[in-house]
């Protein structure tokens, strides 16, 4: 691992969670101290539930985040597989519940069509992220970054200025849309959250020189990454 990275390992997700919750908890402090406002981007999924249930118990000037994800399923928040279903039923709440919410889905009936709104959304954020929390898919994924991914090189290549793009992938199931990589690189803090033995093992994987899985990508862009792992 390089010196740019440090990992960070806990006995269950518990602990995870808690410090993860605590780090980032800091860190939207530190910008609200600074500027005044502070704005975080976290990813879907299955792995941060209990991030969110902890990071909605943080102490801090809540109505001065603006949460919004990583990546997003081109689906409406009523559906079970909805990233933004997941935040504003466990991040949005508690002392969290005062954060405005910004979703990257409008209501069209693709990506493509509802780009040119996301675009304006995204456009008016004051960018760069202090906060963004990336996981990663079991096959080497993260945010909508898929292997096959119709429009991969694109969001990974770094002289993109798109801030956004869509994305249909064979193992995405519907079609998403995502932030693209240099979005993702130019956060003050940048972390990686992810569980189980298989995606350590798939993070090592992606270590080696010529990996083609997605998150390699983030990984050899060499900036400072705080990954939280536990078994
Ligand atoms: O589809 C997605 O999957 C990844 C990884 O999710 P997990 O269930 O393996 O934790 C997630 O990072 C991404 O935001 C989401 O859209």
């Amino acid at each position: 691992m390089s010196e740019q990275r440090a990992l960070h390992a806990f006995d269950d997700g518990q602990a995870l969670a808690k410090a993860l919750s605590a780090s980032i908890a800091g860190k939207l402090r530190v910008a609200i101290e600074a500027r005044g406002e502070a704005l975080i981007a976290v990813s879907g999924g299955s792995t941060p539930k209990r991030l969110f249930e902890a990071l909605s118990g943080e102490v801090l000037d809540w109505s001065r985040v603006t949460v919004t994800l990583v990546d997003e399923r081109w689906v409406p928040d009523t559906d079970e597989r909805s990233n933004a279903r997941l935040v504003e039923s466990l991040l949005l709440q508690h002392k969290a519940a005062d954060a405005e919410f910004m979703p990257l889905y409008v209501e069209t009936a693709t990506p493509e069509a509802g780009i040119g709104e996301v675009r304006s959304r995204v456009a008016a954020l004051k960018q760069p992220f202090d906060v963004i929390v990336l996981g990663m898919g079991p096959d080497g994924h993260t945010a909508s970054f898929f292997p096959g991914g119709d429009r991969l090189s694109e969001a990974l290549d770094l002289s993109n200025t798109a801030l956004v793009l869509p994305m249909r992938a064979p193992g995405a199931g519907e079609p998403r849309i995502t932030f693209t990589l240099p979005v993702l690189l130019k956060a003050q803090a940048l972390y990686l959250h992810i569980q189980g033995q298989d995606k350590r093992e798939l993070l090592a994987q992606a270590e080696m020189p010529g990996s083609e899985l997605p998150i390699a990508s983030v990984l050899r862009a060499g900036r400072p990454l705080d990954i939280y792992w536990c078994p």
